[in-house]
């Protein structure tokens, strides 16, 4: 579905910040970017939506070449970003914020109840995971073929990000092809079919989510020092 191959991207007047970056996205799969702040997953995923020109590589979305295509044809072509920090429109309301991305609201706004609860109120007096539900919402209704998530569970309560991570397995489910950015490594893992570690700017590790998950380096790295394979301590 999506094939990224030799990508390096820079900032005007930096090095490149992403370093030969190779990763394919199987159609209907979920692929976990994990790695520390600054590794340069938000810039990949910038560059994946057409906001920064990489300085060499390719994208291929279905076998076409959309390396150089403008962003907003990219959306059309089936790629949406839900940026870090929601971007939500915040003196607009939920159903405002909606109707910007699409009036064809038809079987997205089930998963969501919690929006459709509060339809009227200003998207700026949702909660921090009530936000960011709405605005997964509005790049759901964009029909992405591959959508790319930017630490959609940063700043909730675990409670809140457990319900953005059973969101993003029925995302996958309903057969949209996601990528997403994480901090929270275990849990992206867990929800991932594929995975890779980025470590400033280039890819160290990858394997099946339930790989890393078992991987000792990544472990100690990522996840708080213990393998999920690790056996339980027995209590006396
Ligand atoms: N607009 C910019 N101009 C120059 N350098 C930038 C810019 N934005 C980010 N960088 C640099 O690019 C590097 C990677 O940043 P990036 O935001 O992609 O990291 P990240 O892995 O997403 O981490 P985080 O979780 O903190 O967002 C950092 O060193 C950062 O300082």
């Amino acid at each position: 579905m999506l094939e990224i191959s030799g990508l390096s991207i820079r900032y005007p007047g930096t090095p490149d910040i992403v370093r030969d970056l190779n990763l394919s996205l199987a159609e209907h799969t979920t692929f976990a970017l994990i790695g520390a702040n600054g590794a340069g997953k938000s810039t990949t995923l910038k560059a994946l939506a057409g906001l920064l020109r990489p300085s060499a590589g390719r994208v291929l979305l279905e076998g076409r070449d959309i390396t150089r295509m403008s962003a907003h044809r990219r959306v059309r072509a089936g790629l949406v970003l839900v940026p870090e920090g929601r971007a939500v429109l915040s003196r607009m309301s939920v159903r405002e914020n909606l109707l910007l991305a699409g009036t064809d609201q038809n079987g997205i706004l089930d998963r969501f109840p919690i929006l459709t609860e509060r339809w009227n109120a200003a998207a700026g007096s949702l909660s921090g995971g009530e936000q960011q539900m709405l605005a997964i919402a509005r790049g759901l209704l964009l029909r992405p073929k591959v959508l790319l998530l930017d630490e959609p569970s940063l700043g909730l309560s675990p409670l809140m990000a457990g319900q953005v991570f059973d969101l993003i397995k029925d995302i996958r489910a309903d057969g949209t092809t996601v990528l997403l950015v994480e901090q929270n490594a275990r849990r992206a893992l867990a929800v991932a079919d594929r995975a890779a570690v980025l470590e400033l700017g280039a890819v160290t590790c990858t394997g099946t989510g339930a790989e890393l998950l078992d991987d000792q380096a990544v472990a100690a790295a990522y996840l708080g020092g213990r393998a999920e394979a690790d056996p339980q301590p027995v209590s006396a």
